[in-house]
């Protein structure tokens, strides 16, 4: 299978990350400094790109993710251009990742770029944390074949990229960056343009949340995160959000939030509509066959012994599994130390 070349706009952080997952799959990567900087400065530049993902790939190949005999070859697949050499570093390259600061200026000169070089079928996808596909869809003379794709940090380990398209994206846009990066091994998933995407929107909640409980005393930070790190993450790094809604009931999470937003008098407790019409159609999971999903024709036992098989199996790769106790002195165990 051929892999046509990748070109970054930016080497910095985000750069520097898709490079390094980019060549891991296969692509040559061209990563194009968009500053104009004199040969000596831009030869730093360069060589600190380059050791850096060197150190990056490195560590995850010591870390046992693959051969560390790999590192030379993958590493030799990336390049860094000058920004006055961007023509030579647009030809051939099908996809274009944008990854400039998070500025409308910064944008508007990589598009601009873009429209000057891009070869007549490439894609571009912005790594924007913020902005929307419907704004950065008027910085082009493509809107057609522009997009977003919102990496999550660090972007060679997160197998989730979020897709987010324009009004006016072409749908084989769309379906070729999703394949290119399904071959990659990634996890592409869809959703409007709409502020924070998907993760960045859940994830400012649940952030201030966990900030605004050690800020009130109710926990220490290190508590707060180990609430997370051996429950709260590990329990949704297997269910989801929703099916976890549907798993333990919908009307849970109804009462729940009625109690928390009384309790505290906090608005941002109570639940939006979705969830109180679902309560309010007995649709509240598996306990009626319908929630978030239809389980009206599924095997709830297959499924509920499928998910806690996977369940199980997260808990037993965070070395948290213990057999069961077989004699009245053995030792107490005791918990993780972080
Ligand atoms: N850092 C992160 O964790 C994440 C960043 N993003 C997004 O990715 C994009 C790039 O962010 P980073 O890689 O973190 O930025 P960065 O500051 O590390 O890198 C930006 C690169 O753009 C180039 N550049 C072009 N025009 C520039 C200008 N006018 N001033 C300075 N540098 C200029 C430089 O080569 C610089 O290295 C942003 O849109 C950001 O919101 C998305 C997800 C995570
Ligand atoms: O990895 C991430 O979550 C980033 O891609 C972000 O978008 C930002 O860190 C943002 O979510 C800040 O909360």
């Amino acid at each position: 299978m051929s892999r046509r070349p990748v070109l970054c706009l930016g080497a910095g952080r985000m750069g520097r990350g898709i490079a390094h997952a980019m060549a891991h799959g296969g692509h040559d990567v061209r990563l194009l400094d968009m500053k104009p900087r004199d040969p000596a400065d831009f030869r730093r530049l360069k060589d600190e790109a380059l050791a850096e993902i060197g150190s990056s790939l490195s560590m995850v190949a010591d870390l046992g993710g693959f051969d560390p005999a790999l590192v030379g070859d993958i590493l030799g697949r990336v390049s860094v251009h000058p920004a006055d050499r961007a023509e030579a570093a647009f030809a051939g390259a099908e996809l274009i990742f944008e990854a400039v600061p998070e500025t409308h200026d910064a944008k508007a000169a990589a598009f601009a770029l873009v429209d000057r070089h891009a070869e007549s079928d490439a894609i571009l996808a912005s790594t924007t944390s913020t902005m929307l596909a419907t704004e950065l869809a008027g910085l082009t003379a493509l809107p057609g074949r522009t997009l977003n794709a919102h990496w999550l940090n660090p972007a060679f380990l997160v197998p989730l990229v979020e897709i987010s398209p324009s009004d006016q994206t072409e749908p084989d846009t769309l379906a070729r960056l999703e394949r290119i990066l399904e071959q990659l091994g990634k996890v592409p998933v869809r959703c409007k343009a709409s502020p924070g995407y998907i993760v960045p929107r859940i994830q400012a909640l649940a952030m201030n949340e966990a900030a605004r409980l050690v800020e009130e005393g109710v926990a220490s930070a290190e508590d707060v995160d180990r609430a997370v790190k051996y429950g709260f993450g590990l329990r949704f790094g297997v269910l989801g959000l929703l099916e976890f809604i549907d798993w333990g009931g919908g009307d849970i999470l109804f009462h729940a939030s009625r109690y928390m937003t009384q309790a505290t008098g906090e608005q941002r407790f109570a639940a939006p509509a979705i969830v109180n019409d679902k309560m309010e159609n007995g649709q509240i999971g598996l306990r009626t066959g319908q929630g978030f999903f239809d389980y009206s024709d599924r095997d709830i036992d297959a499924y509920r012994r499928e998910r806690l098989g996977a369940f199980l199996a997260a808990v037993r790769n965070a070395g948290l599994w213990n057999q069961p106790v077989t004699s009245a002195d053995e030792p107490r165990r005791s918990p993780p130390e972080q």
